[in-house]
């Protein structure tokens, strides 16, 4: 059963341009897609896409005038105001991978203790320290005591001692050195391989491939294709959907072709495909008519020329 579904998720939000006049910002749209338990879903697109919106529609914690509308449920119940104040922080968890999210007046051990389930609290963190590497003594210091990478294995271990069942991960801060980032992955693989599903944000999709299950990739607010991660491979003939090939091809490994054009402002979004304006198969329907998600070949598209 999948941990979480999410499906036709639309978010806008209503921002005045002048005292009177008022304009839609149409920021996700009929967004789909599901993670099962054990599953790394990464969630891959341009900046603006709407990816860290939707760890925050499934939180709980976008702002309060966004209007949303469409169905997310957690465990096949939905996932309701109440029930996100329930789960947030317990069997739903985020880790903000920066790690200025640490509080810095806290000594890492009592923040890493209270992220735990009370009775074994104290169990938990040594044990957690010990399988990251942190020395006991860290359990004393604070924050701007750690180095980078220490950290940010807090940060991690914070998110492990919680148990949770859903791990949102929003991307690496630009920056961090490989090392550090490989490393966090492999934590992340692991968390997964212990049951946790997880849904791993980020723009690099190299490294999303080298843990994920499931890539979903985002255009202007919308999934255009979840493919499985062994779909991303040579010219990207396996892939659905020709954002995700040119995605693909664009990297600098690959073609190094990047598309011309930009994802749309969601103020003025295409009436058809999002992708149209910029897509070289595009034909008359797709200019007017909205694809649907649609199962292809284990995956999902939402192109009428996916084969
Ligand atoms: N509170 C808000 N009010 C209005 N628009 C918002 C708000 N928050 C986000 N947006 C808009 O929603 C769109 C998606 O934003 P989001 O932060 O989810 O993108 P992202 O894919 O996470 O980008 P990045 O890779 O840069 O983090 C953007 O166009 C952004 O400007
Ligand atoms: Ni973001």
């Amino acid at each position: 059963m999948a941990i979480v579904e999410v499906e036709n998720l639309s978010i806008s939000f209503k921002r005045y341009t002048s005292r009177f006049k008022q304009v839609n910002h149409q920021v996700i749209s009929n967004l789909n897609v599901s993670i099962e338990a054990g599953e790394i879903v990464a969630v891959v697109g341009a900046s603006g896409s709407g990816k860290s919106l939707l760890a925050h529609a499934l939180l709980g914690i976008l702002p309060i005038h966004a209007n949303v509308s469409g169905t997310m449920t957690y465990k096949g119940e939905p996932l309701t105001a109440k029930r996100q104040g329930m789960l947030r922080g317990k069997e739903m968890s985020l880790v903000p991978q920066s790690v200025h999210f640490l509080d810095p007046l806290m000594k890492i051990g009592k923040q890493v203790r209270q992220s735990a389930k009370h009775h074994k609290a104290a169990f938990l963190q040594k044990k957690v320290f010990e399988r990251y590497r942190l020395p006991v003594k860290t359990e004393k210091l604070y924050p701007f005591q750690l180095s980078g990478g220490m950290a940010r294995r807090a940060l991690l271990a914070t998110a492990v001692v919680s148990e949770a069942e859903l791990i949102i991960a929003d991307e690496p801060t630009p920056g961090l050195d490989s090392a550090v980032i490989e490393e966090a992955l492999t934590n992340l693989r692991e968390l997964a391989d212990n049951g946790s599903a997880i849904l791993l944000i980020t723009h690099d999709i190299e490294a999303a491939l080298k843990i994920a299950d499931k890539i979903a990739v985002f255009y202007a607010g919308t999934t255009v294709e979840v493919a499985p991660a062994v779909d991303f491979t040579g010219k990207g003939e396996m892939l659905r959907h020709p954002y995700s090939k040119a995605l693909w091809r664009a990297l600098p490994q690959n073609e190094f072709i990047p598309i011309p054009g930009a994802q749309p402002h969601p103020s003025e979004l295409p009436p058809g495909c999002l992708f149209a304006p910029r897509c070289t198969i595009a034909t008359s329907k797709c200019r007017h008519e909205q694809p649907t998600n649609r199962a292809v070949r284990n995956g999902m598209v939402r192109c009428f020329h996916a084969t």
